[in-house]
Formats: C-alpha cells, structure tokens, sequence
C-alpha cells in the first residue's frame, strides 16, 4: 500500500487483503477432472468455476445471489462539451434506475441481482425517489480544466461510499458483486485517469463516449491534454489520480473493489470506467484485481488499454458501450452456468463412464 494521505478517512484501506484459497481451488481442479467430459472440453468456464473455488473458499462456488451496485455523479467536466448528451441525464437515469426501466434494470431482474443506485453527488437529485441509497460527497465534481476536482475529503467519503455498498453486498449473503456507474462526461475522467496513470497519450484513450462526433472527440481529446498538463505531474498515483481528475462515482468503485478484496467477495468488472476504477485500486493496493473478474470489452477504444495494462481477458466482446455494470451483468449467466456444470455434473464414477 503506497503512503498517500493521513487523512483518517482512509485508514480502512491498511487493511490486508484476504487470502486465496490454494486447498478449494485445488479440490476444484480435481473435481472438474472428475466431470464427465474431456478434460479441459467446457474451456474457460471451468477456469471460472476453479478461480471462483479459490476465492470462495469453496469446492462448489456459486455467484448466486448476485449484488448490484450502480453509483451516480456528476463532473463538473460535463461543462466543457465533452459529452453527446446534458448532465441533467444523469439525475434522469437514476430516476429511471429507481423504476426499474434501465438496461441494467431489466438485467437485474432477469437474472435475479439485486440492484440498488447509490447517489455519490449527482448535482440536482430529482426529489421523492426513497430506493435511492444518498452517499452525496458533493454536488458533482468541480471542473478539472479549472482546478482539482475534488478535496481530500470528498475522496474520502466517495470511497467509503463504495466500501459501504460492498459490505451491504456481503452482509446480505451476496457472492458477487457488480459495480456499475452513471456519470455524463465520466468517460472523460476515466480516460485522463488512464493517461496519467499509465503515462499514455490522450490519443491512445480517448474516445467516443455516449457518441460524440468526430469535432467532439477532438474537442474532448484536448480537453484530457489541458487536464494532464495541469494535473499530471501530481496525477501519477491514484490519490492523486482521483483527487485531482476523479469522478465520486468512479472513487466509489475503487472504494467498492478494495472492500471486496478485503471481504473475499468476488467482483465482475464492467466497461471502460469500472476498469479505469479497478487500475486506481490496482495502483493503490496490489493485488485487488486478483479478487476480479472481467464481464466484457467495450466498444469504447480505452478499454482495450486499460485491459491489457490489467492483464484481463473478458467474456464477453459484443460491442456494447453503455455502462450502468450492464456489460458485467450480460456475463452473469455464464458465471451461473460454470458454477451449475461444475455442482451439477455427474463424475465419471458416478454414471458409470469410462475414462479414457
Ligand atoms: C441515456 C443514457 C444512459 C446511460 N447509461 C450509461 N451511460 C453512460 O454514458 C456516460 C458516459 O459517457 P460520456 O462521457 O460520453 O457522457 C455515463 O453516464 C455512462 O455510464 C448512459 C448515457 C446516456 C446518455
Ligand atoms: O465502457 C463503458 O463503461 C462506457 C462506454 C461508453 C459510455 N459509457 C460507458
């Protein structure tokens, strides 16, 4: 853990991270030896199911139920034109997320996660939604092009906002969690979080966002330029990082990654933003990603990089870009079905099937 702050609100984050269990994944392995199959033949979903073994410390891991976390905010970013759409989208969709009509809504239900939205500092809440769970660290952030975008306390709250939700997630018996954001201009701070983290060019980063035009992703590539000139040199670490060029929402899902690393609670990964989350959490404290698995590849350019720096290989390459945890959520099911083959399959001894 690298010495960022003495601020006291991160003191939860000298916490060590839980181990891996080298015994369960073992009998795991053993088991899908066993399963009446060739081996190796279900590919990578019995890889799946032995690394869920491991962190589960448990010879039958299962990802069922399944907890769902979407956090909202909004950036003061959003002012410079660096996104398709308004920022009064923002507090719409968690509107839209509170009734049940977003992607990740419908999601949720068919394959029955739980959901909650988590306000980190969406800049206008719209009133009377009670489902909506308020961790406010601010209303959004303030413009990076201008200054940081938020203070040390602010940091603090936005990722104890997300360590809340993962202890939620655990409390209520879930084994797996799924982080999702909702931020206009959000694609934005992730991508000038990548650059001063992984010392790259905005050109390798950015890219169309909600769709921005060919004018708008050049007015937005700048843009990362003037905040990397401004912040870069005090960018370089992820408290930095985050201080300086963050999004609540995407604090948050740092915060949320550390915490289920330190519970033992399995995380799967979503886009492009929650990847730009878990390489700050990654930086902060090495080994979270070991806690995590990777739903998709977005459609959005940046990803492909920040995968890579992660060394993650998704499931899932569909061409979404959306967000919301919903590329995560669209590889539940395959993490369902590695689970009930590697519970449910008959050994060989079992049904009288020859080995070879
Ligand atoms: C209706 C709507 C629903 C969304 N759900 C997720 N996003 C996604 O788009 C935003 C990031 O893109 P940018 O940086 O270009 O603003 C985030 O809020 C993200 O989650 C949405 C965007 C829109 C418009
Ligand atoms: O991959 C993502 O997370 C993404 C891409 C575009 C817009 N919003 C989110």
């Amino acid at each position: 853990m690298q010495a960022a702050s003495h601020h006291p609100g991160f003191a939860w984050l000298n916490q060590s991270l839980a181990p891996l269990n080298a015994a369960a994944e073992y009998a795991a392995r053993e088991r899908q030896r066993q399963l009446t199959k060739p081996p190796g033949s279900l590919g990578r979903l019995e890889d799946l199911a032995v690394r869920l073994a491991a962190m589960q410390g448990s010879e039958r891991p299962c990802v069922d139920p399944a907890w769902i976390s979407v956090f909202a905010a909004d950036h003061g970013v959003a002012a410079s034109g660096v996104s398709a759409y308004p920022q009064e989208v923002t507090a719409q969709m968690v509107a839209n997320f509170a009734h049940g009509g977003a992607a990740i809504s419908v999601l949720a239900r068919l394959w029955g996660a739980s959901l909650e939205v988590v306000d980190v500092g969406v800049a206008r809440p719209l009133p009377g939604l009670p489902s909506v769970v308020a961790a406010r660290a601010g209303e959004g952030t303030a413009n990076f092009l201008a200054g940081a975008a938020m203070t040390e306390a602010q940091l603090a709250l936005a990722m104890a906002a997300g360590r809340e939700a993962a202890e939620r997630a655990w409390r209520a018996g879930s084994r797996l969690f799924i982080g999702g954001e909702m931020g206009i201009g959000n694609t934005t701070s992730a991508s000038v979080l990548a650059c001063a983290l992984l010392k790259l060019d905005a050109a390798v980063l950015v890219g169309p966002g909600t769709g921005l035009d060919q004018a708008g992703v050049a007015r937005k590539r700048e843009a990362v330029e003037r905040a990397l000139r401004l912040h870069g040199e005090d960018a370089g670490q992820p408290h930095g990082a985050l201080l300086r060029l963050g999004g609540f929402e995407i604090a948050a899902l740092c915060g949320a990654y550390l915490r289920c690393a330190q519970l033992g609670l399995p995380a799967l990964v979503d886009g492009f933003i929650a990847s730009v989350a878990l390489l700050c959490a990654e930086r902060w404290v090495e080994g979270v990603s070991a806690w995590c698995l990777f739903g998709h590849r977005s459609k959005e350019p940046g990803h492909a990089v920040v995968l890579a720096a992660l060394g993650a290989d998704p499931l899932l390459d569909l061409g979404m870009r959306l967000g919301e945890g919903s590329g995560a959520a669209a590889a539940l099911p395959l993490l369902q079905a590695a689970c009930a083959l590697h519970n449910g399959m008959a050994t060989f001894a079992e049904a009288g099937v020859a080995e070879a």
